[in-house]
């Protein structure tokens, strides 16, 4: 892996700021980062992660401080070839070969005239693809890959291009653990022949694992920036809840396990799919009753999340059947929140009660505006979103603080079958714990939860039985408690 790679120049951030308006996103960032660092970049959602990336690279020019690669000073790092960024949006084109994907951008190899060097192509872009420990067809289009393969194909591009810098932002927090450690194993191994990577992400094991350096930003400013030797997960955790109350980590509270059949539940039948078969799932059979949390786990392509658009109801069985028990809802976190989550232009209060508007209606069906706000408020600071203001356009939030607005969404709909879908995807430590918490206390005698999530912590943070979900089939559930980490990640 990684193979002839030129030492990168030295990065050297000083007093970087950048505000929005009279908001003061970025405060007086120094930062000075070596050939051969692998940094890790962590904070809570909103701290402003992902906008020193985009400022780096040139999207927004910085309001104050100044950037230095090597000797020189730049405007911003985005037009060096010696520096590359990796956004969550890959930006891979699905319906062209890897091999063009590779070359996107750049002018063709060509033999003579307009006679394209199609072999040379195919062997620069193989070349490409060693570098980061990928062996599959070049001719093949990139949209047959799995989610782990696209990011491997967007850091080798990256690094045949010249990059020796590389940003990587929250590249993995979408993939199943498997990919998630192929990703960050490859980019260890650049590192290690002389490149440098900072990688955001809120995954601690990632920053135990793989990085040599953390560097917490909080509000806007540098927070703490030291090596990860000798750090572990518990010192971690109280680097970040020193600053965030809350943060217990993503172990939070114990699990309850199932309520007590003597209480009413769990027991009574609240949906079932008998044999159903929507887009990629099918047959599902699959029963959630009150009072218990059900997880499901699989792999991207294996009709996982069709499985939760059928239990939700948006997905119809094309065959099979839905039963719902009488007078029960569901509501429904969809996986990906930036195309299926919110209306980016209306604010977060009406984000939050959207769904629920029925709940706010009062005499003559007149919408109670100052309990529809007051209850919205009390979510944005339970589930501490940021800005804490259900006035914020939803557009404006961070990643992660949309997140947890859809996720505010699906609990006040007061909904039967709540279907969770990735419910923590790019939430940080504090979030995390708090979703954890809240999903534990939703099961009761009316109420049972579908969590449907490649996060092998969620399952076992919350759920009571889970099963695996593999070519739209679902296998026979476990109890969690027969399950750890290791065991959910080899059945993945
Ligand atoms: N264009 C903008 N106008 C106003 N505020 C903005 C804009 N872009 C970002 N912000 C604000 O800047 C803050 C930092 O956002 P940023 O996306 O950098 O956070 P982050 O640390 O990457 O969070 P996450 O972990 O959730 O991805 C947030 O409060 C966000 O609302």
């Amino acid at each position: 892996m990684a193979g002839s790679a030129g030492l990168a120049p030295t990065l050297r951030i000083a007093g970087l700021g950048r505000s929005f308006g009279r908001v003061e996103v970025l405060r007086d960032i120094d930062l000075e980062i070596g050939p051969g660092e692998f940094v890790g970049l962590m904070g809570p959602n909103g701290a402003g992660k992902s906008t020193l990336i985009k400022v780096l690279d040139g999207v927004y020019p910085p309001s104050a401080g100044t950037i230095r690669l090597g000797a020189q000073q730049v405007p911003s790092l985005g037009a060096s070839p010696l520096v590359g960024f990796i956004h969550q949006d890959l930006g891979l084109i699905d319906g062209l070969t890897v091999a063009d994907n590779l070359r996107l951008g750049q002018s063709p190899l060509r033999l003579v005239g307009p006679v394209l060097n199609r072999p040379a192509e195919r062997a620069a872009a193989a070349r490409a693809l060693a570098a980061v420990g990928l062996d599959l067809p070049v001719t093949g289009p990139v949209g047959d890959l799995s989610p782990g393969e696209k990011a491997l194909v967007a850091i080798a591009r990256a690094f045949a291009r010249g990059a020796r810098i590389l940003f990587v932002d929250e590249a993995t927090s979408t993939l199943p653990p498997p990919d998630a450690k192929r990703v960050v194993a490859a980019l260890r191994a650049m590192a290690n022949a002389g490149s440098t990577v900072v990688m955001v992400t809120h995954k601690l094991s990632e920053i135990l694992g793989a990085t040599g350096r953390v560097v917490l930003l909080l509000d806007g400013r540098i927070a703490a920036d030291r090596s990860t030797t000798g750090l572990g997960r518990a010192e971690l955790v109280r680097m970040l809840a020193s600053h965030e109350k809350g943060a217990a980590g993503p172990a939070g509270d114990p699990r309850p396990g199932p309520a007590d059949p003597a209480a009413g539940g769990p027991g009574r039948t609240l949906l079932r799919l008998d044999g159903a078969h929507g887009g990629r799932a099918g047959p599902v059979d699959l029963v959630v009753r009150a009072g218990e949390v059900v997880g499901l786990t699989g792999t991207p392509g294996s009709g996982l999340h069709d499985v939760g658009y059928l239990a939700h109801g948006s997905l119809r069985p094309s065959r099979g059947t839905r039963t719902l028990a009488a007078g029960v809802r569901t509501a429904l976190v969809p996986p990906h929140r930036e195309t299926q989550g919110g209306f980016p232009d209306l604010d977060v209060g009406v984000n939050l009660t959207v769904s629920a508007l029925r709940r706010f209606r009062g005499a003559f069906g007149l919408l109670a505006r100052r309990r529809e706000r007051a209850e919205g408020q009390r979510l944005v600071t339970r589930l501490k979103v940021r800005p804490a203001d259900v006035g914020t356009e939803f557009r404006l939030l961070s990643g992660g603080n949309k997140q947890k607005v859809i996720f505010g969404r699906a609990l006040l709909r007061e909904a039967g079958v709540h279907v969770l879908c990735e419910p923590t995807r790019g939430v940080d430590v504090a979030a995390r714990a708090e979703i954890y918490a809240l999903v534990r206390r939703l099961p009761d005698e009316h109420t049972g939860v579908l969590v449907v999530t490649s996060d092998a912590e969620d399952l076992l943070a919350v759920c009571d039985r889970l099963a695996t979900v593999s070519d739209g089939t679902v296998s026979d559930f476990r109890p969690v408690d027969d399950l750890d980490e290791t065991a959910l990640e080899a059945v993945l």
